[in-house]
């Protein structure tokens, strides 16, 4: 299922701890133990495993882990953390063994024990939130680097060490990696880190074992419905990262009805923005001119002192992420008139986010945009700065993904009917789902918002996208929404290479635009 995680991603000089000290400092019940031995990493596939490692054996939804103990032994794990039912079956690895009833619960602790990320920790912030995370995060790291300060990052789209960069499998890596993660960046001086953390990430564990010095909230939409029954547990989830055995303080945006309940109902000190005027908070947002690659904004601190600057990318929502960040690293004690001196003398945020309102045309021909956005309230935001900056039509690309939360499907469609002038309905990692049914899906929530808005639906995404180019006029804006920075279409259990920002501009350089 995993594919290896890549070695930039660990620590290259790895300190051994022994287990009977785990057991001993940890707190694990030492009858849980069979036998001691040194350990000098900890991993949670048996594909991951490195010589010296505790291969951590979790029950999963399709196996338990402890089928794998023999395969972890063969490539040098040392010991097995299980449950109960995973001690017996990872008995004839031979390995010893460390038993405890939940072991996923227990997994961010020992991983932070034995990467010993808990000693001098870097400044961690975290961003959660439906939208705008991995956007938030880049923009925070951006300002870092500007600020001068060493940082990490790890997003969706990639994870990065200083200068280094990896790509990235989930939004937020399982626990074992990330301590694994951050014991590489003690290794690289990394002195602030930003993680971006799912609501399954806190649910399931991954970001245990560490204690965030800032963690922001963007919004919260549908999304998910799937992994979660109702928006009220959706929120749960988010809600636990702001807690004080979790962060130390948090910053939300509270715009929306779960951004002011953060606020309200948090038990760690929260900074509040407020992007409306409407709105009550600490932090206020205006936004002072919206263009196709860039939006320049004015924020307002508790104390009136304002921060003039600008973001190149288009759109409000934009300007929101970025005031996010700005109060987050205010927040962990960065000066607000020194990030406003660093800005003013980099002319904005210098920062590249790949695939999120990605302008990849030149210019010549119509204006072209790769987004990620893959929820209703991404398409709005995103939509709606379009209109504000179109002197033309929009024509919108986009698909739905399979085997996700299909409840979303017909509100997309719908969204994109109202706000697009044309609509270009097309196959987007459908997975094991029949994509003639998703489809299907997209086109009757469009067709039921407006009925005689123009629609074509192209399977193909290359023919859909180039079917989007041959109707744009010079002055349209063409959004292909969904693919961002993937390099992959995922069809039936198949990852097939295919970039959508390589192939837009390939279309483009075909027509001579670029
Ligand atoms: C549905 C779900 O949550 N699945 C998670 C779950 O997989 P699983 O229980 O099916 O694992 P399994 O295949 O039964 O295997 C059990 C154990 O055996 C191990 N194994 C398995 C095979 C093998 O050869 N060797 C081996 O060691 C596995 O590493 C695993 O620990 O446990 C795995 C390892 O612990 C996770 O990687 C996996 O997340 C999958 C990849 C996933 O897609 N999760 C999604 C829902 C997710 O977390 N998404 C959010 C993004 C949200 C957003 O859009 O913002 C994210 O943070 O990425
Ligand atoms: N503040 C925001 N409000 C609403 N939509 C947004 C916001 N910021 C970005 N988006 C939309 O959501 C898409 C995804 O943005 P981004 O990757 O930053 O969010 P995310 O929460 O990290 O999502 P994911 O975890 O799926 O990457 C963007 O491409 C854009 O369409």
């Amino acid at each position: 299922m995993t594919d290896r995680i890549p070695s930039a991603l660990r620590p290259e000089h790895p300190i051994p701890r022994s287990l009977s000290q785990l057991v001993e400092e940890a707190g694990f019940d030492a009858s849980g133990l069979t036998g001691d031995v040194e350990v000098t990493g900890v991993s949670l596939s048996s594909k991951d495993v490195a010589p010296g490692d505790l291969y951590a054996a979790l029950p999963g939804v399709r196996h338990h882990g402890a089928s794998f103990a023999a395969d972890a032994a063969a490539s040098g794990a040392v010991a097995v953390l299980t449950d109960p039912a995973g001690a017996v079956l990872a008995a004839e690895s031979g390995l010893p063994l460390l038993v405890t009833p939940e072991p996923r619960a227990a997994l961010g602790e020992v991983a932070a024990w034995v990467y010993r990320t808990r000693i001098d920790p870097p400044t961690i912030f975290g961003v959660t939130g439906t939208n705008g995370k991995t956007s938030v995060a880049y923009l925070v790291e951006a300002v870092l680097r500007q600020l001068g300060v060493v940082a990490g990052l790890s997003t969706t789209a990639e994870r990065r060490i200083g200068d280094d960069t990896i790509a990235s499998k989930l939004t937020t890596p399982e626990a074992t990696e990330i301590h694994a993660m951050l014991a590489r960046m003690r290794e690289a001086d990394v002195r602030a880190v930003v993680l971006e953390v799912s609501a399954q990430a806190v649910t399931q564990h991954r970001v245990d074992g560490i204690v965030f010095d800032v963690v922001g909230f963007t919004n919260l939409t549908h999304d998910h419905l799937d992994d979660y029954s109702s928006m009220e547990k959706y929120f749960e989830a988010k809600r636990a990262l702001f807690d004080p055995d979790r962060a130390r303080r948090g910053v939300a945006i509270v715009d929306g009805e779960y951004g002011r309940r953060l606020a309200d109902e948090s038990r760690i000190p929260m900074a509040t923005i407020g992007t409306r005027d409407d709105v009550e908070a600490e932090w206020s947002l205006t936004v002072d001119d919206e263009a196709e690659d860039a939006t320049s904004f004015t924020l307002v601190a508790p104390d009136r002192r304002t921060l003039s600057t600008s973001v190149p990318l288009l759109g409000a929502f934009m300007a929101s992420n970025a005031a996010l960040a700005l109060v987050m690293l205010v927040e962990a004690g960065f000066d607000l008139d020194a990030i406003a001196h660093v800005l003013e003398r980099d002319g904005g945020i210098d920062v590249y986010i790949p695939g999120r309102a990605e302008k990849v045309s030149g210019d010549r021909g119509p204006t072209v945009y790769v987004d990620y956005g893959h929820t209703p309230d991404g398409f709005t935001v995103m939509l709606e700065s379009m209109r504000r900056v179109a002197t033309g039509r929009v024509i919108m690309v986009f698909g739905a993904d399979g085997d996700r939360d299909t409840t979303k499907r017909e509100e997309m469609g719908a969204i994109a009917a109202r706000l697009a002038d044309v609509v270009v309905i097309t196959d987007f990692n459908p997975r094991y789902e029949d994509p003639a049914t998703i489809r299907r899906a997209l086109i009757a929530g469009a067709t039921a918002a407006v009925p005689d808005r123009e629609i074509h639906e192209i399977a193909d995404p290359k023919a859909a996208l180039r079917a989007a180019l041959d109707l744009a006029a010079e002055n349209d804006i063409v959004l292909y929404a969904g693919p961002g920075h993937e390099d992959y279409h995922e069809v039936a259990g198949e990852r097939i290479p295919y970039s959508a920002r390589d192939d837009a501009r390939r279309a483009l350089q075909e027509r001579g635009w670029l």
